[in-house]
């Protein structure tokens, strides 16, 4: 099923053309693989889906009322709180009875193979375990869509592949979308696309 649709999708910044009339059609059960160089509009393009931006020209449609995430590249957590106390305040922010925390944490943590750290202090937690946190935190609102941008950065070679094996296995329902310009191997059923010349094209 299509679940987001790009048609002819353009943005210039001061006169520069980041995005040339981009067409792309995204299925869910998918996990894609956006790369480019620095500079060739990954984030501008993540950032007209999500409608934090909008284009010049064209249209990004989605397949009804579907959940949107978005992974940052520095996404925030409160070091001060717990892990359980950050997915608690994500998830009340849908759900203000609480009602079912308990089980998404579990099964969200579990996924990224975290529920260890669950009464920890995210002030206390090495870089690969927050981003996990971060990861588990995003999947607190059982998102229908998934961005993430360069969900990896900054982590070893080991926590890489754990992550991104994580996200492929629990996740394989959902549409993600992944901007990376990293040459990581990234999961194997993943589509490969590339933005060159302001234009979204398979690898
Ligand atoms: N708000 C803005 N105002 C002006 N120019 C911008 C703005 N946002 C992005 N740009 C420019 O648009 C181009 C694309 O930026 P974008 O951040 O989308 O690239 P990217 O492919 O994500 O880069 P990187 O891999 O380095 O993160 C860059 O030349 C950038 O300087």
């Amino acid at each position: 099923m299509i679940m987001l649709k790009l048609t002819n999708v353009t943005k210039n910044f001061n006169g520069k053309k980041v995005l040339n009339h981009v067409h792309f059609e995204f299925k869910d059960g998918n996990i894609y693989v956006i790369r480019g160089e620095s500079g060739s509009g990954k984030t501008t393009l993540l950032n007209i889906i999500a409608g934090y931006i909008h284009a010049d020209e064209g249209e990004v449609e989605r397949a009804g009322d579907l959940k949107i995430e978005y992974l940052f590249q520095d996404d925030m957590l409160f070091s001060n709180l717990t892990v359980q106390e950050n997915l608690y305040i994500k998830y009340a922010v849908l759900h203000p009875d609480a009602a079912g925390f308990e089980k998404t944490a579990h099964d969200v943590l579990r996924s990224f193979h975290i529920i260890d750290l669950i009464d920890r202090k995210v002030s206390m937690l090495s870089g690969g375990e927050k981003r996990r946190v971060q990861l588990a935190n995003v999947f607190m609102s059982n998102p229908d869509i998934v961005l993430m941008d360069e969900p990896t950065s900054k982590l070893d070679a080991k926590n890489r592949k754990s992550i991104l094996d994580a996200i492929t296995h629990a996740f394989r329902n959902k549409l993600i979308i992944i901007v990376s310009h990293e040459n990581d191997q990234m999961p194997s059923n993943s589509i490969h696309l590339k933005l060159v010349n302001g234009s979204l094209q398979y690898e």
